[in-house]
């Protein structure tokens, strides 16, 4: 079983910790929490994308080595992580059998590899992103929201896609969102960051059925229906 314990993991600026937390993760397990809570800083610390301005610390042990290959990333805004003049068959770097395979995984036909993204639906691109991600020999997938500019359709679609995928590769997810069913569908645990800090951890149906904390309340309960979207 795949398992990750990160021991430290400590994110300051300026001498101001932004981040301060300890987990392990050896299932599917969502990030939640406010805006500012820390949330994509530690899904950058996890892929070694965080700006050079910014000091960490971590202690990070896994049975499985964390590297570019193996940990995969599917954004928020899936218009953005494609190039939009290239063709689709062109932004996998990887066999042509394989990408028929990943293709099939997330139930896309070959016929768009020759496609460019304006040609494709919201949701058939980020199949196209996830499709990529899993096209390297990932383990780790960490999602950011990856259903914010999807409508309620192909939202729904990618979360039973995300699901199938977990169950089928046997991979670690990583899944911040605001989304409660779909915590509820993919994640059997919950992870409760506020200012940088853990403030509750543990299994998704006891945090859901007992809600402590106030804050979590607030998160759960709300559909952050109005949420603007970034780009
Ligand atoms: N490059 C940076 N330099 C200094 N402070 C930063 C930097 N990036 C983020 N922060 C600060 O760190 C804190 C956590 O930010 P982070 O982006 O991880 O929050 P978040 O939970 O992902 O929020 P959101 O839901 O709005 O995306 C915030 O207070 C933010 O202002």
């Amino acid at each position: 079983m795949l398992n990750i314990n990160i021991k430290k993991l400590e994110i300051k600026s300026n001498e101001k910790k932004l981040v301060d937390i300890s987990f392990d993760m050896s299932t599917s397990t969502a990030l939640i929490g406010e805006s500012g809570s820390g949330k994509s800083l530690t899904l950058k610390a996890l892929l070694n994308l965080l700006p050079s301005t910014l000091e960490i610390n971590k202690d990070i042990d896994s049975n499985f080595e964390l590297n570019y290959h193996t940990i995969g990333f599917i954004p928020q805004n899936p218009f953005t992580s494609l190039s939009t003049m290239t063709r689709i068959k062109n932004q996998f770097f990887c066999s042509d059998e394989k990408k028929e395979e990943v293709l099939n995984l997330v139930s896309l036909d070959k016929s768009v590899l020759k496609k460019f993204p304006s040609q494709l639906s919201g949701g058939q691109i980020q199949r196209v992103v996830i499709a990529i991600a899993l096209s390297r020999d990932v383990k780790l997938l960490l999602l950011d929201e990856p259903t914010t500019a999807l409508d309620e359709e192909n939202k729904n679609n990618i979360i039973d896609l995300i699901n199938e995928i977990k169950d089928r590769l046997n991979i670690l997810i990583l899944f911040v969102t605001h989304d409660i069913n779909s915590i509820k569908t993919i994640c059997e645990n919950i992870i409760i960051l506020k200012n940088g800090e853990i403030i509750e951890k543990g299994l998704t149906n006891d945090i859901l059925s007992a809600l402590k904390e106030d804050y979590t309340k607030r998160l759960i309960n709300s559909t952050f229906k109005n949420k603007t979207f970034r780009t």
